[in-house]
């Protein structure tokens, strides 16, 4: 099968580039990984639809938007359902963990360390949670393995990497045990961990 040449142009980082480059490597979808220094990411910048990273280059042409690139490399992967409703699920899982990622922002851009710890630990202590458990209950149709039954999407990537992120002691403030109380959210997550695409990738890129 033919398809179409790509670039994933990101920083050296999973962020919001992780999900479109695990979605093709699962497709065994060939793309360039391009991985950006901030220098060459500052230079670059000018010239991007929405002066940011990361941006899918599709036969030359420049597309942005991280979770408008998961969905089109999920529909060449196999990874995005062609069923309305389905797709419709998928969708609200992936704006979910961008509400995640809403929340976390002003500690994101926060510079004084303690500030940035008394952001995130308020957040623990409420907002993360109950924004977690509304994710817990729309996983109630998780038929498993996956969140949509036997066929993986990129919902179930976007969980798994969701967990990763929050999970890894890499957000400092956040407890690392933060998800365990979500078992449909880990179940799902060990899946995808356990899948052996997946699997190669985290080999060949955390060692
Ligand atoms: N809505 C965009 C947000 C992209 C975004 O926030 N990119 C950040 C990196 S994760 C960026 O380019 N930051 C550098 C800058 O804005 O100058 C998406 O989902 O792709």
């Amino acid at each position: 099968m033919t398809h179409p040449t790509l670039k994933i142009t990101y920083f050296d980082m999973t962020g919001r580039a992780e999900l479109t480059r695990l979605a093709l490597h699962i497709g065994d979808i060939p793309f360039e990984d391009d991985r950006l220094t901030r220098e060459a990411f500052a230079a670059l910048k000018p010239t991007l639809p929405f002066k940011q990273v990361p941006v899918l280059t599709v036969d030359g042409e420049v597309l942005a938007q991280s979770h408008a690139m998961a969905r089109y490399a999920g529909r060449l992967a196999g990874l995005y359902p062609t069923d309305a409703l389905e797709a419709f699920r998928v969708d609200e899982i992936l704006a979910a963990s961008d509400d995640t990622l809403a929340k976390l922002m002003p500690s994101f851009r926060e510079q004084d360390a303690a500030k940035r710890l008394v952001l995130r630990e308020e957040l623990s202590a409420g907002p993360l949670p109950e924004h977690f458990a509304c994710i817990e209950a729309r996983l109630a149709a998780h038929k498993g393995p996956y969140f949509l039954g036997d066929a993986l999407t990129i919902a179930d990537l976007e969980l798994y990497g969701s967990r990763q992120m929050l999970s890894s002691g890499w957000l400092d403030g956040i407890p690392t045990d933060i998800l365990d109380a979500y078992p449909r959210w880990n179940a799902i997550a060990d899946a995808v961990a356990a899948h052996p695409k997946v699997a190669a990738w985290e080999a060949a890129h955390k060692a």
